[in-house]
């Protein structure tokens, strides 16, 4: 346990620092232009990095100096710097820290990785130290970034090298957290680490938030805060800040727009560029390369991928939440042999942090799939081996930021960049930027294809299904919305084909889509114009006659030169992997390797036939193939016309038949019974002969009663006429006493 300190010790640390804050104050007084004193001066910079408007003489005491313990700054910030393991400085941190800590305004820029989060951690440090700022002083410095793990990130890195200071910091991220907690403490804090949206939330809500006595405000990612998305919520922020304050802005790709300027109030700031005359934009132990895929084979090269990636930490790059979640669940079934994972801005923020977290974990190996919400800033403590990005990045800018989580600091990577034959432009504008990207083309040929056995799950899973759908339409959707129109262009997409790949037994409707694109109905082919189809063609054709890019086998391009990552023979493709689930799909799929073109501007409910080829027919297309022995056939709707005839034709001779047959019974029946009858004649006159002399007399009854009988049935009947031979009355009594007395004896 840790003694209290007493209140003599407290009292000689009280002095030291303030003879420490005195010699601080007057190296900064040193350092003004107007001065004219003897400057402390700081070590001599990289020849790429700019001294600014320090000039070389003020940095001549330091000359050599590259460590933070030769700052002018605290003891306690040193400590901090010390025990966080941070001893030589970067370029980034030489060159920014001499401005910063003279209390001036810094733009600073520098490759990812290259450690800008302390160049404005230290000066907050340093600057409210000097202040001697204490909790009662509440809020002294506001450091902002886009997203809330960024956020952690930094809270992260100013609580470990902060530590030894006596301040009050706080996240502010939103997400979860109690807002009304947060309320309660937010004015007791000295430094806020937070989103702009939930800063401003506590700008309106909270009741006596006060930063008038603002120091120091800090952007990091300060192009993307000074985007579109968030301007409204950033003016609204500025508009509350007290004008007179120091502000540093930092970034990967930074920002030099006069208007931004103008608009955080900057006052003379420091461009600070380290990496602006580099040969490369990027970090120098980042192996790139840009590989040529079509929209429909993105996820069997993914998978391939994964695949063949088995002992690496994969950051994989899709366009929207909806992709993330549909690649996710769908490769969770496949089973590539890795675990995977997701992280999306529509998820929980618990469940976010946990998921960062967890894939920052050194000893594991996974794939985290994700929107852009992790493409800047995060560290993922320098483990990400592969950044794969299998949408296309918005722009160059967005570009570097995603490859720059991995080959952090002095750390090696690798990123794989799928490119559509549309987009290929973006080759050309990320060589112009310095992006040292090798781009091949890949032997698709030896892919496996996936959609089959995405179309099983979708059958089996109808939730995924609907995944699959909106996954479909927020990546048109994000095609659509995007402002290059030389690179992103919906109209040149095969869509039904994607739709296909996805899985999806039909495509969806495309609502934001012109009228005239999706309402063109070709039949096993895109539905776009034949303008457009052709437009496309010529460019894969011209591509392929006239590009110089290298073209690669498969299994070459995955090969790792440094770990030995190869797709060997034993290295399991799709079929290979045996688990029960994947046995099931691809019995069910076996019937549908191919992929079924598909009218996308069917109506609803419509059922779909195909031919052998898989090319939709006629929704009344389908008959029964007798002769061939198949379930059946399909055939054109004339062709199914004269077969409907023919059968109705086979069916009435085949009825008249029956008649024939079945009248040829009656009539044998009938005859039948008429020799019977006639034979039953012959027996009753038997009958009669045994009773006696009374035979003749019944006979002649029976003839007084018989009819004229017509065979109705046959036309050809014969008429048999019975004659009706009359007996006397006297007779009749006698054979009427006759048989009475029969009856009596
Ligand atoms: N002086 C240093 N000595 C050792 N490690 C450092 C130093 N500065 C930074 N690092 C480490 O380098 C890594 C990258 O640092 P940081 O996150 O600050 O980079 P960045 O330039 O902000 O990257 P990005 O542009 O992606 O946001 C971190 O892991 C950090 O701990």
């Amino acid at each position: 346990m840790r003694r209290p300190k007493s209140r003599h010790f407290r009292k000689k640390q009280q002095l030291l620092e303030e003879e420490e804050i005195e010699l601080l104050d007057s190296w900064i007084q040193s350092q003004k232009p107007d001065s004219g004193s003897n400057p402390m001066s700081l070590p001599p910079l990289g020849s790429n990095a700019p001294l600014g408007r320090l000039d070389e003489e003020s940095f001549s005491r330091y000359a050599g100096a590259t460590r933070f313990q030769q700052l002018p700054i605290s003891q306690k910030t040193k400590d901090g710097l010390r025990q966080s393991k941070y001893i030589k400085m970067t370029d980034v941190q030489r060159a920014s820290l001499p401005h910063a800590l003279c209390g001036r305004d810094v733009i600073g820029a520098s490759k990812t990785g290259s450690g800008k989060t302390l160049s404005f951690i230290i000066p907050v440090l340093e600057k409210l130290y000097r202040e001697r700022w204490g909790t009662e002083d509440g809020v002294g410095s506001i450091i902002m970034s886009p997203t809330r793990e960024l956020c952690g990130q930094l809270f992260d890195v100013l609580k470990s090298v902060g530590k030894h200071h006596n301040f009050s910091a706080g996240l502010l991220i939103g997400g979860g957290e109690d807002i009304d907690t947060e309320k309660e403490h937010v004015n007791d804090l000295n430094i806020l680490v937070c989103t702009p949206r939930r800063l401003l939330q506590h700008m309106n809500e909270t009741l006596n938030f006060d930063c008038s006595q603002l120091q120091v405000l800090v952007l990091d990612e300060a192009d993307r805060i000074l985007d579109n998305k968030f301007q409204t919520d950033l003016n609204a922020i500025i508009s509350q800040l007290p004008k007179c304050r120091q502000t540093l802005l930092f970034s990967a790709t930074q920002t030099k727009s006069i208007q931004d300027i103008t608009r955080l109030s900057l006052k003379d700031p420091e461009y600070v560029s380290v990496h602006d005359k580099s040969a490369e934009a990027t970090p120098i132990r980042l192996c790139q390369t840009a590989i040529i895929v079509p929209l429909d084979q993105k996820l069997d090269m993914l998978l391939s991928f994964i695949k063949s990636h088995r002992n690496a930490k994969v950051l994989v790059f899709l366009s929207s939440c909806k992709q993330v979640k549909f690649v996710f669940e769908v490769f969770k079934k496949l089973q590539p042999g890795i675990p995977l994972k997701c992280l999306h801005g529509r998820m929980k923020q618990e469940k976010r942090m946990g998921i960062y977290s967890q894939f920052c974990k050194k000893d594991s190996v996974s794939v985290l799939f994700s929107t852009d919400v992790a493409s800047r800033g995060l560290d993922f403590n320098k483990v990400v081996d592969w950044v794969v990005q299998v949408d296309c990045p918005e722009d160059v800018e967005s570009y570097i930021h995603r490859v720059g989580r991995t080959a952090r600091f002095s750390s090696a990577g690798k990123s794989i960049l799928f490119v559509m034959p549309s987009e290929q432009k973006i080759l050309e504008n990320l060589q112009e930027a310095k992006v040292p990207i090798k781009p091949r083309k890949v032997n698709t040929k030896t892919l496996q294809p996936v959609s089959g056995l995405l179309s099983s799950i979708l059958i089996k899973h109808p939730n995924i299904q609907h995944l699959a759908q909106r996954a479909f339409i927020t990546y048109l959707r994000s095609i659509h919305v995007k402002k290059d129109k030389e690179i992103f262009d919906v109209k040149k997409l095969p869509i039904d084909e994607f739709s296909a790949s996805l899985g999806l037994p039909m495509t969806p409707k495309i609502r934001f889509l012109d009228p005239k694109i999706r309402n063109k109905p070709v039949a096993g082919k895109s539905s776009l114009p034949e303008s457009y189809t052709s437009d496309k063609e010529n460019l894969l054709e011209n591509h392929c006659e006239e590009d110089p890019i290298e073209k690669v086998d498969l299994n070459d391009l995955w090969v790792d030169e440094d770990e030995g990552f190869i797709l060997t023979e034993d290295t399991p493709n799709l079929g290979d992997v045996k688990t029960p689930e994947i046995e099931d799909i691809r019995l069910a799929s076996k019937v549908s390797k191919k992929k079924k073109k598909i009218n996308p501007h069917r109506p609803l409910g419509t059922r779909v036939v195909f031919d052998d080829e898989c090319n939709e027919l006629p929704p009344l297309a389908k008959i029964a193939d007798a002769d061939s022995g198949n379930a059946s056939f399909f055939v054109d709707q004339k062709k199914k016309a004269e077969n409907y005839k023919r059968m109705r034709e086979e069916l009435m001779q085949a009825d008249k038949e029956d008649k024939l047959v079945q009248r040829q019974r009656h009539r044998e029946k009938r005859i039948k019974q008429k020799r019977k009858w006639k034979g039953g004649n012959t027996e009753d006159d038997n009958v009669d002969d045994l009773a006696g002399s009374e035979g003749e007399g019944t006979r002649d009854r029976l003839h007084k009663n018989a009819k004229i009988y017509f065979d109705s049935d046959d036309d050809n009947a014969e008429r048999k006429e019975v004659t009706d031979k009359s007996i006397s009355v006297h007779e009749q009594e006698e054979l009427a006493l006759k048989l009475l007395n029969s009856m009596h004896s």
